[in-house]
């Protein structure tokens, strides 16, 4: 089985062909690459990434995340994630307004990530009326509940560092754990192999490293709201795919509907279970689960993550045969 991999440089002229590839691709994997997607300025971007990660923990650690998902996610090594992250959360042009930033984010370099974050909205709006029109919908449909208000679209740097031995068993799981997204489309800048996802027959498979492209991804949001007939597909990073003492570096960027969008599944197996919610509602428990501890600085982030997969492993019943 081919992971589908889509140029989508005439995306706008030659619609329909495109847009089906797009369509079903989501269906049948939840997962595909874009390429000639026009977007610049990722490379800078993992370079502001580096130059953050690399100032001492004691330091990025001032502004901790905070539940409108911005500021740094830091110290976890826990059996969900062994990661540290920058997020940017927040409509467009707000992050200069949250008191959640470090000030080694000056403004100059808040304007390059605001800017960045606008080219990768801009990509989002593409797609998601590739989705609107192979459901007879309007095409703005899924497009209009984007980004004017909160929590707005998040854009995350992410370090998975080295680890000194290579984990045992009994020790960390993974270094990104199984999980689904809980927005709408990710889109996610790697150059690093070790993302995998489960295939249409329900095996882990590699993601390909395709130089230039994105690897775009349906949250749990979409899948929700289109009944499930878009796939929000379980993907992890596995110990054994990225060598233990290198690091490894990514940007995924979470396109989020606004607070009050009501994820009424829209047709498909609404019947199936499938009760309409607020995404608030959603999002409020997914924050909890994946990151309550974190907020409330507690530290008790193993009972939250047995939480979280305990509800992932339900999530995945529902949607794909037990192994
Ligand atoms: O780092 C990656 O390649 C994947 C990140 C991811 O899946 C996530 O942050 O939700
Ligand atoms: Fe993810």
């Amino acid at each position: 089985m081919e992971f589908p991999i889509i140029s989508i440089n005439h995306l706008e002229s030659d619609f329909n062909r495109i847009s089906s590839k797009i369509f079903k691709a989501s269906q049948d994997w939840g997962f595909f690459i874009v390429t000639d997607h026009g977007i610049t300025g990722a490379s800078r971007m993992f370079t502001l990434s580096r130059e953050f990660f690399d100032l001492p923990m004691d330091v990025k650690c001032e502004k901790p995340l905070n539940e409108l998902g911005v500021g740094y996610d830091g110290h976890k090594a826990t059996t969900f994630a062994a990661s540290e992250g920058m997020a940017f959360g927040l409509p467009a042009g707000q992050l200069s307004q949250s008191p959640n930033i470090h000030s080694w984010w000056d403004s100059a370099k808040l304007r390059e990530i605001e800017s960045f974050k606008a080219q990768c909205n801009e990509l989002t709006l593409r797609i998601l009326p590739c989705f609107a029109a192979h459901m007879g919908l309007p095409a703005s449909f899924f497009a209009a509940s984007h980004n004017q208000s909160l929590p707005g679209n998040a854009l995350k740097f992410m370090k998975y560092p080295k680890m000194p031995a290579e984990p045992g068993p009994g020790g960390l799981a993974a270094r990104l754990a199984p999980h689904t997204d809980w927005g709408t489309l990710t889109l996610l800048f790697t150059r690093a192999p070790g993302l995998e996802v489960r295939d249409p027959g329900n095996s882990w498979h590699d993601v390909p490293v395709v130089p230039g492209g994105i690897v775009v991804n349906i949250g749990d949001a979409l899948s929700f709201w289109t009944g499930r007939q878009l796939k929000s597909t379980m993907h992890r990073i596995a110990w054994e795919k990225v060598p233990f003492d290198q690091d490894r570096y990514s940007i995924p960027y979470f396109a989020q509907p606004s607070f009050e969008t009501d994820l009424q599944p829209l047709t498909g197996k609404a019947e199936a279970g499938c009760k309409p919610f607020k995404y608030q509602e959603y999002y409020t428990s997914r924050i909890s689960l994946t990151w309550g501890s974190v907020l409330r600085g507690d530290g008790k982030q193993l009972d939250v993550d047995n939480r979280l997969t305990q509800y992932l492993t339900e999530l995945d019943a529902n949607d794909v045969p037990t192994e």
